[in-house]
């Protein structure tokens, strides 16, 4: 399973390899380096062409023809030195490289004081008060264009936010505006990104602080970070690509890892969806889910068609009476059960067949302060959604009182901040101080205080077990399904879960498979699905996954 790494978990794993003598640091930040090139070549194989040499520095903001140009900007860091490889590794290559440093050579820790003067036997690295792209002329025709931006100021070491004089997406908006060809490509993160929470920190009291700081490329090492998949790490980002740089061989890094193992943050991934052949339909269990009054049942349906398609043996709507013709002329492979108030809900959930229930989509607040605790005084598996989460926004400790283990809610992000308000705070406010407090840092938290798995949606969701246990469902990069912002996409979500509670599947399984299938469900129908589509595509992604 692909592992999201925090700043301190990456640099454990790193100290853990240079401790034991295995490698060296300056060993490791010239793979890092030597990956960052072989990244760019990847993704601009145009720029692995050969050009003409490189005129004497400084001279090529002069050249109009020649060599290929980039501009790599360096901080006080190790992603600085990370930076000094890259510019020696292009310039090596013939390329006309002009870098900037912001700090004192003096003050670079010692691999990338190191490198540093390796980069200074090639040409020169010019202090970074002197890279001012507004003074220099790149489009009039004196001048030639810069081919490509490095940004390595900082990594994973970014601890308070960055200031005005390194607002590098000022700077380099002045750099690249008009210029056709300027590729920017970031060495580990964008400077300025938190790379735990994916948060910028950048002071945004200032109107230009809150400028974005976006590139095409970003190459991270051995793992991709936390930030880089969450909040507005990907929209920084633009692309990442990891590179090795062997901590995969080592034992002392693998020993350092493990250690780490129940800390680490994971992407989700799919649980088996086969079905036994020998199984008849209550092998798969019996869901129930309830819906809200007449004009109100669309959300439940939609819920209990995912449920159904996910493989749960049977799905009842729970209806109230007025709205019982209204839905019964909707649904054929659904049952339906008429279901008023909390005593005949009780009635109802004396069958025990009825194995995983789902409250909330169109509910109404109403009914589901009535019916919740019932549900949950039934010790069911059983999902929190939408109304019944709303239900308890004046009182979420008499919420939390009544959760089991068995249950999963699905928070967005403006339910969330109704039951959890402290923590929804502490998320949204400014990030100032790094590592910054993140989705992650909040999902973990929500569950521990409901003693439940937390979902907590978003292009970004979050899943997060009482125990600490934590995935990422990204829905970025590759995986990038804006059209599954639509309306009874949530509702569609928590059918799905309950669909896979019903056949038995552990919450957070069910949960992060659910999740996982949501999102590859948009993949597979694409631009123009609405919530409806949504079940309709499980049995060709079933079918691809050989289910
Ligand atoms: N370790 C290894 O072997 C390998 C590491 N690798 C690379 O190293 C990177 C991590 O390096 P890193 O830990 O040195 O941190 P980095 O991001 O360079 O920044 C730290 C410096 O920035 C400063 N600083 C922070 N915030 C600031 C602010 N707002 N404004 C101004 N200054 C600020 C901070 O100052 P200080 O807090 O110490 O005063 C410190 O000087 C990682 O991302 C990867 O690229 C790879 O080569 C693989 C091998
Ligand atoms: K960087």
């Amino acid at each position: 399973m692909a592992e999201l790494l925090t700043a301190a978990q990456m640099r454990a794993i790193e100290q853990a390899a240079i401790a034991s003598g295995e490698v060296t640091g300056l060993e490791l930040m010239e793979r890092a380096g030597r990956g960052v090139v072989e990244a760019i070549f990847e993704e601009w194989p145009e720029l692995a062409e050969e050009r003409g040499p490189a005129p004497a520095p400084p001279g090529y903001l002069q050249q109009e023809e020649g060599a290929w140009r980039a501009v790599v900007l360096c901080g006080p860091g190790n992603n600085g030195g990370d930076g000094f490889v890259v510019a020696r590794l292009l310039r090596a290559r013939g390329w006309a490289v002009e870098v900037f440093l912001y700090g004192a050579p003096d003050k670079l820790p010692p691999d990338a004081r190191a490198n540093y003067e390796r980069c200074c036997e090639a040409g020169k690295v010019q202090a970074f008060a002197e890279f001012e792209p507004e003074n220099w002329n790149w489009q009039t025709g004196e001048v030639g264009e810069v081919d490509l931006i490095v940004d390595a100021v900082f990594g994973t070491g970014l601890v308070r936010p960055v200031g005005s004089e390194i607002w590098l997406h000022e700077k380099i908006g002045v750099l690249t505006s008009g210029v056709v060809n300027a590729r920017r490509v970031a060495i580990d993160l964008p400077s300025g990104l938190c790379a735990d929470s994916g948060k910028p920190l950048i002071d945004t009291q200032d109107e230009i602080g809150r400028g974005k700081l976006e590139f095409e490329l970003s190459v991270s090492f051995h793992r991709e970070k936390v930030g880089h998949r969450i909040s507005d790490g990907p929209a920084f980002c633009g692309k990442t690509v990891v590179k090795s740089i062997g901590l995969d061989d080592l034992p002392s890094s693998r020993a350092a890892a493990r250690e780490l193992a129940s800390e680490i943050v994971r992407l989700t991934q799919p649980r088996l969806l086969d079905k036994a052949a020998e199984s008849h339909k209550y092998t798969h269990g019996h869901a129930l889910i309830l819906s809200g009054g007449s004009g109100r049942t669309g959300a439940a349906r939609l819920a209990a068609r995912g449920a159904l398609r996910i493989g749960a043996g049977l799905v009842t709507l729970g209806v109230p009476p007025n709205a019982q013709q209204e839905v019964a002329c909707q649904i054929t492979a659904l049952m339906l059960a008429r279901i008023d108030g909390a005593e005949g809900f009780a009635a109802v959930l004396d069958d025990t067949r009825l194995n995983a229930l789902c409250l909330g989509p169109g509910m109404g607040i109403e009914r589901a302060r009535d019916l919740v605790p019932v549900a949950l005084a039934a010790r069911c598996a059983t999902v929190l959604d939408a109304d019944a989460l709303t239900a308890f926004a004046e009182d979420p400790a008499e919420l939390f009182a009544q959760l089991h283990e068995a249950c999963v809610l699905t928070p967005h992000g403006g339910e969330l901040a109704r039951l959890f308000p402290d923590i929804a705070a502490k998320l949204n406010a400014p990030a100032m101080t790094g590592p910054a407090y993140s989705k992650v840092d909040a999902t973990r938290e929500a569950a521990k205080r409901a003693g439940c798995v937390v979902l907590f949606k978003g292009a970004d969701t979050v899943i997060a077990a009482p125990d600490g246990c934590c995935s990422v469902n990204s829905a970025h990069y590759e995986r990038s399904a804006p059209w599954l912002a639509t309306a009874g996409s949530g509702d569609v979500l928590a059918g799905f879960i309950t669909g896979l509670l019903a056949r038995g599947f552990a919450p957070m399984q069910a949960a992060e498979t659910a999740a996982w299938l949501h999102v590859e469900c948009a993949l597979e129908f694409g631009p123009g699905l609405i919530a409806e589509d949504l079940p309709e595509q499980l049995p060709a992604v079933f079918r691809k996954l050989g289910v």
